[in-house]
């Protein structure tokens, strides 16, 4: 599986790389120009005969730099001043690594709402098809001005595995400060052993990975594995390797065994599921019953009413839910035909009788099969 998935990276035509703040900056946390310059001749070659989007950081950390700020800002305002600054900044620097390869850029600027909503999800979607169709290489970043905590996608790692579901890449690469996975933080420990291939994402995987130990990153590694492994579980192979090492990308996308590869799980499931499952929070829980959960889990079917329990929260028409058995286990996301009130009035009825108890009916499903996603 390995060997074949890394013949898949060779062959990936549609790549999202993620380049992290450590995989710019000096240990000083400047920008370290230099080495950007290098990581763009790697960039641009791997725009060559692909189509290439980049999420990049790095706005926080430019603009705490402009600004003379000894510290990254703990508040929120203090971060997004920071990431107003610098992400001109970051932006002119992409300007002149594609420009003098005559290679356009474009600043995309995404909030989780972005992705969290279907209509705006299409928008991004068919914004990013059209840059790429056209040849230029969108730099997306999370829109830290405007995004509030709540909204706040955490971590760009997690930002460019929505984007690598969103644009159905057959590649995510993650460029950090590390060659990879250790089996411990490698900054700590001197034994730490580098991590070949991830075939699946057990929770001894994700224990392995530390929160970041430094000033500048947000995510640390944990974010990193949690990303590869939505990437793996959408069918798209995922390598986390060092941005700080001139080639490493390349090296990747030429199907060398660098950085740790995260084996992609057997099918990829579609955009829509895709985005159901990991893209939507949740804004209420239909309880159901075991024939329900049995019709749904193995069955492939629809909740009906008649299968739901419980109804959780206050949501309208459309909102994503989330499904749970008897005991309270999570297994399932969805939209909901009706909104909480409508459902609480048809929980337990049959289909047939919606319309006798609301007065009108919009489809005999509480949640869809189209709308689901098992996970
Ligand atoms: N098991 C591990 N393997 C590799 N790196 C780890 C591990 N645990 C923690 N880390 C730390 O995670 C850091 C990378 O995360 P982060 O600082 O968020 O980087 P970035 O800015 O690239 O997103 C590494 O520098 C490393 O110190
Ligand atoms: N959006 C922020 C980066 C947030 C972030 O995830 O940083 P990192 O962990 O370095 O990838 C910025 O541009 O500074």
């Amino acid at each position: 599986m390995t060997d074949s998935a890394r013949n898949a990276l060779r062959g990936a035509r549609r790549v999202v790389v993620k380049i992290g703040t450590n995989a710019l900056t000096s240990a000083t946390g400047r920008f370290n120009r230099p080495h950007f310059d290098a990581l763009g001749q790697d960039l641009l070659w791997a725009a060559e005969g692909r189509e290439l989007v980049v999420v990049s950081s790095g706005a926080i950390a430019l603009g705490m730099e402009r600004l003379g700020l000894p510290a990254r800002p703990r508040d929120i305002p203090g971060k997004q001043a920071c990431a107003a600054v610098g992400q001109s900044r970051l932006m002119q620097a992409y300007e002149e690594a594609f420009g003098h390869a005559a290679r356009t850029v474009a600043q995309v600027l995404l909030t989780h709402e972005d992705v969290q909503e279907r209509r705006r999800y299409l928008n991004v979607k068919h914004t990013l098809d059209r840059l790429l169709a056209a040849g230029v290489v969108p730099v997306i970043n999370e829109n830290d001005t405007v995004s509030v905590d709540e909204l706040k996608f955490g971590d760009n790692d997690t930002l460019a595995s929505l984007v690598a579901g969103v644009v159905e890449a057959d590649a995510l690469v993650l460029l950090s400060d590390v060659e990879g996975l250790y089996t411990a933080d490698p900054r700590r420990d001197a034994d730490a052993r580098l991590m070949t291939s991830v075939p699946s994402v057990t929770p001894e995987v994700l224990a392995l990975a530390g929160d970041t130990v430094s000033d500048v990153g947000t995510g640390g590694m944990a974010s990193k594995v949690r990303a590869a492994a939505r990437a793996a579980e959408l069918g798209i192979p995922c390598v986390i390797t060092s941005g700080a090492v001139p080639g490493r990308l390349r090296g990747v996308l030429q199907g060398e065994p660098l950085g740790t590869l995260f084996e992609p799980a057997g099918s990829r499931r579609s955009a829509r599921t895709a985005w159901i499952a990991h893209a939507l929070r949740p804004r209420g829980r239909l309880v159901v019953d075991a024939g329900a959960r049995e019709a749904i889990v193995t069955g492939k079917r629809s909740l009906l009413p008649s299968g739901v329990t419980g109804v959780e929260g206050e949501f309208s028409r459309g909102d994503p839910v989330d499904l749970a058995d008897a005991s309270g286990l999570v297994f399932a996301r969805g939209l909901s035909t009706y909104d909480a009130n409508e459902l609480r009035r048809i929980t337990g009825r049959r289909s047939a009788d919606i319309e006798a108890v609301l007065g009108y009916r919009y489809l005999d499903e509480a949640v869809h099969r189209d709308d689901l996603a098992v996970l």
